[in-house]
């Protein structure tokens, strides 16, 4: 069975799919890496190899691949950045510096549509790219995602404190916020939903009226229904994975 990990900013995104590729057998999204050895070691799969992405630093990524082959015996395989795969042409001046989640995010939608598309990965950060009909990635933004601008607000103001039970239940509604809490998350939330309008105005400038859609990241769910054209895949940088790396 072969691992995958999409190593984010905030959380470990991990699966377990069998060697033909054609099945996920398990799944998950852990906080820590000693979280991820202790679900691998309970689920009792027995893995064959380790394919990554990560977004951290060399020494964690390092660190954290020592540790699979400690626990597990295996070695892994990490996603590097490219200047052309799978006929897409990566659009930054320097094409080691897109971030690598990006990247194969880009791949993946690009591979699954065929054409123009607009890519959304909402997590600790919100990235958009932009890729056209031809495969040429056109860059894109970085903004806050929501962890972010909700903690900054926490930690810049004296007076906005909430418990993030709170926090889920203000966002069951979107009417005028009547508390501290369903103000601030109702707020960055339109922001959110902002943004992603504002992505989806330019990419009919930058490619076109015809173009499709993706969100992926933790927090796509919350704009999901704001944009029901989209296509939502929280599995789309595993997507990609597949591509850039391989089985060996
Ligand atoms: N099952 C889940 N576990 C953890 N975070 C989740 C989950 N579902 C939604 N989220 C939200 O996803 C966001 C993190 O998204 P993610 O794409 O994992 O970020 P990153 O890639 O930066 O680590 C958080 O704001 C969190 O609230
Ligand atoms: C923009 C990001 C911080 C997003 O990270 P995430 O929210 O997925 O944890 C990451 O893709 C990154 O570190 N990129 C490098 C900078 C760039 O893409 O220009
Ligand atoms: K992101």
């Amino acid at each position: 069975m072969i691992l995958e990990l999409d190593c984010g900013n905030s959380f470990i995104k991990w699966r377990v799919i069998s060697t033909t590729e054609m099945r996920v057998l398990a799944g998950g999204v852990v906080g820590s890496e000693d979280e991820l050895i202790a679900v691998l070691s309970t689920s009792k799969i027995e893995l064959s190899w380790c394919r990554l992405v990560s977004v951290r630093t060399d020494d964690e990524t390092h660190r954290l691949m020592d540790k699979l082959r400690a626990a597990f015996a295996i070695e892994s395989a990490c996603a590097q950045p490219s200047r052309e795969m799978a006929g897409v042409r990566n659009g930054y001046d320097d094409y080691q510096r897109l971030g690598l989640d990006r990247w194969l995010a880009v791949l993946g939608a690009y591979h699954l549509s065929n054409s123009a598309c607009l890519v959304l990965d909402l997590g600790t950060a919100v990235t958009s790219d932009f890729v056209s009909g031809a495969g040429e990635h056109l860059g894109g933004f970085i903004c806050p995602g929501m962890p972010l601008m909700r903690n900054q607000l926490r930690t810049h103001t004296r007076r906005i404190r909430y418990g993030d039970d709170a926090a889920e239940r203000a966002l069951q509604q979107m009417v005028p916020g009547r508390s501290t809490v369903e103000a601030v998350e109702r707020g960055c939330l339109l922001m959110l939903q902002g943004f992603v309008h504002t992505q989806v105005v330019q990419a009919r400038d930058w490619l076109g009226a015809s173009f499709e859609l993706y969100l992926t990241g933790g927090d796509a769910f919350l704009v999901k229904d704001e944009f029901p054209q989209a296509k939502v895949l929280p599995d789309l940088v595993f997507v990609g994975l597949a591509i850039a790396c391989p089985l060996p």
